[in-house]
Parts: structure tokens; C-alpha cells; sequence
């Protein structure tokens, strides 16, 4: 695929995002109604950047995707490849690769042939199609399978034959359609290894959609969590994972618990909430946050982050009372589940570091607690 020479370039191409989505709208028309997939998306992608697109099914990320690729025309908005509006330069002419989860690899061709297909349609020289050929199997670690017939190898070495017939033609941005949907847990696993590794190796921008949260966070640079047709939260899995800005991001990345209490009092930059029976959590405010006491609202806090014992905690953190459910042993951790003192279910992961002890058993009244540094508030209670 060629890139586009005729597009005008807004600003200095250096320093420009690799991929630019500003106000894109895409409302599909279906038997005589509308249905809107995409309602208004500002994003920017950098250069070599590994940016997941990450949410339920029907958020709109396939569609998003397929904007980018020049596959589907936005109803508004643009779409820019470095700097250069591509809104209405047709697939073919943008820079951009697409793999997909079903491979599409050419079944009567070798794995090289499938790997030169793009390049001979180039014209590119023979000795110099050998060469790319080679290196990028090589990238994947296919050396030696030139020969073999798609069927003769595995859904994982299909998938990296695909990859590198998209890659060899050196694309500005990679886009990837939950590429590892088709394989098994482990296999799936392995490969998310891989695809980080060959993407670091090539230094091209990866645009993956996925709706596994394990995914997202084990590859990516960054990751937009979108939520019907919007994003909900933009950042590094680092952020969305430890920082969730709504409670929809904190119920679909890992698990979360969410608590609910009335604001006691507000301290500078925390505020301890008043919780069940004389307990409290404290909560830090983010710059700029409003809340005034007797809001109810509602926060978040992650179960590794809880300490569960049966004697009251010392400092001033969140300390919350409760009754152990469920005790589960999982080897490298014990998972409780304890209802509070007010009634909320509350999940706790225990790292089976030093003791092979459990710290409490079912029908045990536990302590929880954790640092005001984990809670994170949410909004209003609903
Ligand atoms: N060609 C189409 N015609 C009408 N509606 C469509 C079309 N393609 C997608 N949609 C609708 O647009 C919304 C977004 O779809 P999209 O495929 O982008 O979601 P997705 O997040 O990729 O979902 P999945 O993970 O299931 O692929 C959904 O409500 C879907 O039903």
C-alpha cells in the first residue's frame, strides 16, 4: 500500500501522531434506522506506540478500526496518518497494514509466497524479496518453514505467517482485529509475548483491539477503554488498572471492589468516610474535586491491595470490619470474600508468600485494610 503525496499536511511531520482521529462520528444506517457505533472520538496514536483499543462487544471498536484502515467512511470527523488528512483517501492508499483474526492467508502457497505476495505485486526485485522475505521470518521465527502449506502449521505460526506478510511492507501502522482470538488460552498467551517482542523489533506503530483485559494490559503502550462508542478512559495499563475513572472501567479491567459510604469530613486533599459501624474509609480527592460532607459516593479500591486480619489495624488509613464467605485456596494466593459491616461484597487476594496459614476462615469477623492511597473515588453513589 502506497501512502497518499496529495493530502495536505497540517504541521511539523516529526513531532506529529502517527494515527489522529478528531471528532469522528460513524452512525450505521440499518433497515431504515440508525445506529450510532462511534459518537464523537478524539485520539491521538504516536509513533511506535502499542495502543489498544479495549471494551465490550458492540463498543465500537471494530469500526474505529476499520476508519483508521479506510475500510468505513466516518459520518464526521477526520482521520489523519501523519498529519495528512486521509478521510477520504480510499484503503488501498493509506499506509496502513490490517491483520485479522481469521489469518486470510492464501491456502495453496507456501509460507513464502504468502510472505512475497505483497512485494511481488510491488514489483520488487527479486533478490530484494528473498531478503525481506527471509528477514522478516525471521522476526517471527519461522526460519526454516519457507516451504510448508498454511494447513501444515499450527493456529500460532499461521498467525505469525500473517503477521509478517503485513509487516514486510514496512506499513506506517500495523492494525490488528483480535489477531489472538482464534487460539487456545496458552497459545494466546505465548503470543501476546511474541507480538510485544516483534512489535519492539520493528519499531511500528500496533493499533490492536481486543476485548480481553488481560491482553490489553499485557501488550500495550497505552490503552483507550471504550464504552459504547466513547472512551472511557485513556492511559497506560498502569493508570487504567490502578487509577479507574468510572466505574465502568473499574468493573471491566480485573476486579474491583465498590464501596459506597457518606462523606464524614473533608481534610485538605482526603476525606474520610463514614462507614457502617463507626468505621472509616479515607479517600484522597483529585485536584479540583468538589465533595462536601454528607455526599454519598462511591470509590473503588483493588482486592491486592486490602489487608484482611482479625485484630484492628494500627494508623489511619481505611480500616472496614466484616464476616469471611467463601475462603479460596489457589496456591500462590488465598481469595476471601467478606461481606462489611454495611452489607457490601468485598473480594480480598492474599499473596501465599510466607505462610501456608489461612489468616481467617468462613464465618470469621476480619479487619480490612488498606492505605488512603487505594481508595479511589468514582463519583456519586447511585
Ligand atoms: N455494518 C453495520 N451495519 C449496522 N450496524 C453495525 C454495522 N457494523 C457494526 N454495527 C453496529 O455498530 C456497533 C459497534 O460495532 P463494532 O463492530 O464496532 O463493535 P466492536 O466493539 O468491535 O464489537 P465486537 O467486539 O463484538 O467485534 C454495534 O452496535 C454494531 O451492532
Amino acid at each position: 500500500m502506497t501512502e497518499t503525496q496529495d493530502a495536505p499536511v497540517r504541521g511539523d511531520s516529526a513531532t506529529l501522531p502517527a494515527i489522529e482521529l478528531a471528532g469522528v462520528v460513524k452512525e450505521y444506517r440499518s433497515h431504515g434506522e440508525t445506529v450510532p457505533a462511534v459518537r464523537g472520538l478524539d485520539l491521538a496514536i504516536g509513533e511506535g506506540e502499542f495502543f489498544s483499543l479495549l471494551g465490550p462487544s458492540g463498543c465500537g471498536k471494530t469500526t474505529t478500526m476499520r476508519m483508521i484502515a479506510g475500510f468505513e467512511e466516518p459520518t464526521a470527523g477526520a482521520v489523519f496518518l501523519r498529519g495528512k488528512d486521509v478521510t477520504a483517501v480510499p484503503a488501498h492508499r493509506r499506509d496502513v497494514n490490517m491483520v485479522f483474526q481469521s489469518y486470510a492467508l492464501f491456502p495453496h502457497m507456501s509460507v513464502f509466497e504468502n510472505v512475497a505476495f505483497g512485494l511481488r505485486r510491488k514489483g520488487v526485485e527479486r533478490s530484494e524479496i528473498t531478503r525481506r522475505v527471509g528477514e522478516m521470518l525471521e522476526i517471527v521465527d519461522l526460519t526454516g518453514r519457507e516451504k510448508r502449506r498454511p494447513r501444515e502449521m499450527s493456529g500460532g505460526q499461521q498467525q505469525r505467517v500473517a503477521l509478517a506478510r503485513a509487516l514486510v511492507n514496512r506499513p506506517r501502522a500495523l492494525l490488528l482485529d483480535e489477531p489472538l482470538g482464534a487460539l487456545d488460552l496458552k497459545l494466546r498467551q505465548h503470543m501476546q509475548v511474541e507480538l510485544k517482542r516483534i512489535q519492539r523489533e520493528v519499531g511500528v506503530t500496533f493499533v490492536y483491539v481486543t476485548h480481553d483485559q488481560g491482553e490489553a494490559l499485557t501488550m500495550s503502550d497505552r490503552i483507550a477503554v471504550m464504552n459504547d462508542g466513547r472512551i472511557e478512559q485513556l492511559g497506560s495499563p498502569r493508570e487504567i488498572y490502578e487509577r479507574p475513572a468510572s466505574r465502568f472501567v473499574a468493573g471491566f479491567i480485573g476486579t474491583s471492589n465498590l464501596l459506597s459510604g457518606e462523606i464524614g469530613e473533608v481534610d485538605g486533599d482526603r476525606a474520610v468516610i463514614a462507614y457502617g459501624d463507626g468505621e472509616r474509609i479515607v479517600v484522597p480527592l483529585p485536584e479540583g474535586s468538589a465533595v462536601s460532607a454528607g455526599e454519598r459516593v462511591e470509590l473503588t479500591v483493588r482486592p491486592e491491595k486490602i489487608e484482611i486480619g482479625v485484630e484492628p489495624p494500627a494508623g489511619n488509613g481505611s480500616a472496614i470490619r466484616g464476616t469471611v464467605g467463601e475462603v479460596v485456596y489457589l496456591g500462590t494466593s488465598t481469595n476471601y470474600n467478606v461481606v462489611t459491616s454495611a452489607g457490601a461484597d468485598v473480594v480480598v487476594f492474599t499473596q501465599n508468600a510466607t505462610s501456608a496459614e489461612d489468616v481467617a476462615v468462613r464465618g470469621d469477623s476480619v479487619w480490612l485494610s488498606w492505605h488512603p492511597r487505594y481508595s479511589y473515588l468514582i463519583g456519586p453513589a447511585s
